[in-house]
């Protein structure tokens, strides 16, 4: 998918929101475990429910990794069930994957030829040849982590690399990959307060925000400098959409939430000139 045309996405919505498609066998609603594909059905009802208030999904292969073979089938069953019905909808595989150029190639083969994905989480840390083999794919996009937001980022990330702290290495050197206009990154919103700076870096870019809900992050926080002129940013919730209800009612109540957070981004958005 072309930018442009998440970006007209997120206008004619009023929502940046992305639902994180989490999905945990043992924590979706007792009745859907007699379905003979309980993750598929949670993921369709979900995507049913919550489709008008948010412009992306991003599955987190972890858990569907988990389940082995049944799990990589229940995410090609999502991926298409959202290809096939809600074209215009960003998809996002979060697999943090990268690694030397050759085998890189694979990982992007498999997830933007194979598996139909818009785009893909990376871990930037083996470097520009483990980066650009997936930055080859035209609209498809490459969402590099950049900082991180668990607590364990400030191992790492934070910390100096000679003038300059590792993050902003990360989002300058990469901004010289090949194909680097389709880069995308993440930054959690647990680290709103260093997103002045970023921009400073990166004023543009796309950013994956996940964070919010489950892990305390603040939607205005992350606005107040992470927004652009076109919008610039993609919200993630997982948990707190997935799990608001474990009950019949899940699908109805995850609308619910995602409609919540949906208001509070058309709020952001007015402030736009
Ligand atoms: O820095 C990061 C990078 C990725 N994630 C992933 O996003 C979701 C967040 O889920 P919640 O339930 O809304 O907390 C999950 O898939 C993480 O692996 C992140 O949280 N932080």
């Amino acid at each position: 998918m072309k930018t442009e045309h998440l970006i007209s996405q997120i206008r004619q919505k009023k929502s940046f929101l992305c639902v994180g498609l989490d999905t945990d066998l043992d924590k979706i609603p007792a009745h859907l475990l007699d379905d003979e594909d309980p993750i598929f059905a949670f993921n369709k009802a979900i995507i049913d429910a919550t489709h008008p208030y948010c412009v992306a999904y991003k599955p987190n292969i972890a858990f569907y990794e988990a389940y082995g073979l049944k799990g990589w089938k229940s995410l090609e069953r999502t991926l298409e069930y959202l290809n096939v019905n809600h074209p215009e909808i960003f998809t996002i595989a979060d697999a943090k994957r990268g690694d030397i150029g050759n085998t890189s190639t694979r990982y992007a083969k498999a997830f933007f030829d194979t598996m139909d994905f818009d785009s893909i989480t990376i871990a930037p840390y083996m470097g520009r040849d483990s980066v650009e083999p997936f930055l080859e794919f035209g609209d498809r996009h490459t969402i590099l982590l950049a900082l991180t937001s668990n607590q364990g980022a400030f191992d790492f990330q934070t910390q100096k690399v000679g003038d300059r702290e590792l993050y902003k290495e990360v989002l300058a050197t990469s901004k010289t990959y090949k194909g680097s206009e389709r880069l995308m990154y993440v930054v959690g919103a647990t680290k709103a307060s260093f997103l002045k700076e970023i921009r400073q870096i990166v004023p543009e870019s796309f950013l994956l925000v996940p964070g919010v809900g489950a892990q305390g992050g603040s939607l205005q926080e992350v606005c107040k400098y992470g927004i652009t002129k076109d919008i610039g940013l993609l919200v993630n919730s997982s948990r707190g959409i997935l799990y608001a209800s474990n009950g019949q009612d899940f699908a109805q109540v995850a609308a619910k939430k995602a409609k919540e957070i949906q208001g509070e981004m058309e709020l952001e958005l007015a402030k736009l000139p």
